[in-house]
């Protein structure tokens, strides 16, 4: 489903060019999860960015469902993530002046594969349904995520792409939301790739790479 191959990433600073990427080998079957795991600043950002087409590596190939995108454009990535990927990364994107409900129906509106037994289920299931005309600044930042779950998976994209939100959600619920989350992009059959802090919630995924110096590896296998 999602094939990294030998992706190098360097970025220009005042000290000097740095090479945070420095040859990524990476392959995820259709409906399995993983967990992306590192010390702040080893490049896990960067290299989920580079998943979803929102930079680009000096060399190597993303191969997404067999194909390759080394000759995609701007607008060949952008169908990408309106059909194929979501994104649900720390900030979360909500449209301001669009109630819950039209948020979470966004990007299934986008590329036309409304739900509304899904969209029913989703909500429920993600402590929303009371809140569906409620604006984002009425929300707590917990509610505002599980928005952006809803809204990542009401279309049930083949890929998703997630950075665990850290800073402004106490350790607690983020974890308990993003096994709520977990949980509903395994029932939907998405595969996933996840930004994750917490041991725990590396766990809870099907398999666990670590990014360390430049360059990713597997560990142990989750039974
Ligand atoms: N656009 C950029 N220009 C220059 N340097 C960058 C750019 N983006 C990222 N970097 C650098 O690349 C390195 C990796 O950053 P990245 O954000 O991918 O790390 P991370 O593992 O996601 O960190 P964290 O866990 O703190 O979010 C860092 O040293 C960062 O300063």
């Amino acid at each position: 489903m999602l094939q990294l191959i030998d992706l190098h990433k360097t970025f220009d600073q005042p000290t000097g060019r740095i090479t945070v990427l420095g040859g990524i080998d990476f392959h995820l079957e259709a409906g399995q999860s993983a967990a992306l795991l590192g010390e702040s600043g080893s490049g896990k950002s960067t290299l989920l960015h580079l998943a979803a087409g929102l930079d680009h590596p000096d060399h190597g190939d993303i191969k997404i469902n067999g194909q390759s995108t080394r000759h995609h454009t701007e607008a060949d990535w952008a169908e990408q993530r309106r059909n194929h990927i979501s994104l649900v990364f720390q900030q979360f994107h909500l449209i301001p002046t669009l109630t819950v409900l039209d948020n979470v129906r966004l990007q299934a509106r986008l590329c036309g594969r409304m739900d509304p037994d899904y969209e029913h289920q989703l909500l429920n299931r993600l402590g929303l349904a009371t809140l569906t005309h409620r604006l984002p600044h009425q929300l707590s930042g917990g509610q505002q995520q599980r928005v952006a779950i809803a809204r990542a998976l009401l279309h049930r994209p083949p890929l998703v792409l997630a950075d665990e939100p850290t800073g402004n959600l106490d350790e607690h619920s983020s974890e308990s939301v993003m096994a709520l989350f977990v949980d509903l992009v395994r029932e939907a059959g998405c595969t996933l790739l996840m930004v994750t802090h917490s041991a725990a919630m590396a766990a809870y995924l099907d398999q666990r790479w670590r990014l360390h110096d430049g360059t990713l590896s597997r560990e142990g296998e989750v039974a």
